[in-house]
């Protein structure tokens, strides 16, 4: 078996609001930077709509086409470092209205998934503009099952446990997650990961557009639960390294999934 500890780089970065070039630039500047380090990055991750913001009400003309040059040149940037990129989420259009999407890229450019944000964030307007996904995603991270999901889903515990379920040992999540609920993402990320007895990988990004301002605190939790990195406030890139067979190993010692009784939780009066 291949080995399964992978350094991982996540790149909290200031996103300017309707701008995608520039932020493109940014985001290629910020890759650059993070494959200078040593060890050098296994796997990158961006911030969620890292190409626009929350730009809703601006999104025509702005947003990505479908599988169109951003995606291009994150599959391009994925095979000229032979990195895994999971490429936040970018507004993207298509014929039935604008989606926030995840990419991600196999080191040999490849795409390894696509993945519509399923529960869109009403505080945020997001339901004004943008359509909801219908599926789930799981794709594979070298032997190891990887999921991913966007930022207010990790307020569902049943997406978590459903996809752990379905064999993902590591959660990525991208994420614009705002001032002040900085003790809803900590809990709810730490208790993903404790609960699920897996890593979970949360880029957050940071600065502030017209409504909100954004906090960072990117994490990198292991399947104990134990915060293995944190960004601060600042622009910044945040490293570890994990071990996924360490998944394995925490479900073998306290073995949640064995003595679940699913059979037993619908309500019963
Ligand atoms: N971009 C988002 O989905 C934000 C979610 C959020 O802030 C929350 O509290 O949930």
């Amino acid at each position: 078996m291949a080995s399964q500890q992978y350094h991982i780089s996540l790149l909290q970065m200031d996103i300017r609001l309707a701008d995608p070039q520039y932020n493109q630039q940014r985001a290629g500047e910020w890759i650059a930077e993070a494959m200078k380090a040593e060890p050098k990055p296994d796997v990158i991750v961006l911030p969620e709509m890292w190409n626009t913001g929350y730009a809703l009400d601006r999104l025509d003309g702005i947003a990505e086409p479908e599988n169109g040059p951003i995606c291009d040149w994150l599959s391009e940037t994925a095979a000229h470092y032979g990195i895994t990129i999971v490429g936040g989420s970018i507004s993207e259009q298509r014929s039935s209205g604008f989606y926030n999407t995840l990419y991600a890229y196999a080191p040999d450019g490849s795409q390894l998934t696509r993945y519509d944000k399923i529960h869109l964030f009403k505080l945020m307007d997001e339901e004004k503009f943008m359509q909801p996904g219908e599926q789930t995603t799981l794709f594979p991270l070298g032997d190891v099952t990887a999921a991913a999901s966007i930022c207010y889903d990790i307020r569902f515990p049943e997406l978590a446990r459903t996809l752990a379920l379905a064999g993902a040992k590591v959660w990525f999540v991208p994420a614009e997650w705002p001032n002040p609920r900085l003790h809803h993402w900590r809990t709810l990320l730490t208790a993903r990961a404790i609960e699920n007895q897996m890593y979970v990988i949360a880029c957050n990004r940071v600065g502030r557009d017209e409504k909100s301002e954004f906090f960072g605190h990117s994490m990198i939790i292991d399947p104990w639960g134990e915060v293995i990195a944190e960004g601060g406030e600042e622009e910044g890139i945040i490293s570890a390294t994990i071990d996924l067979e360490l998944s394995e190993d925490v479900r073998g010692r306290i073995p949640v999934f064995a003595d679940r009784r699913p059979e037993l939780y619908k309500h019963q009066d």
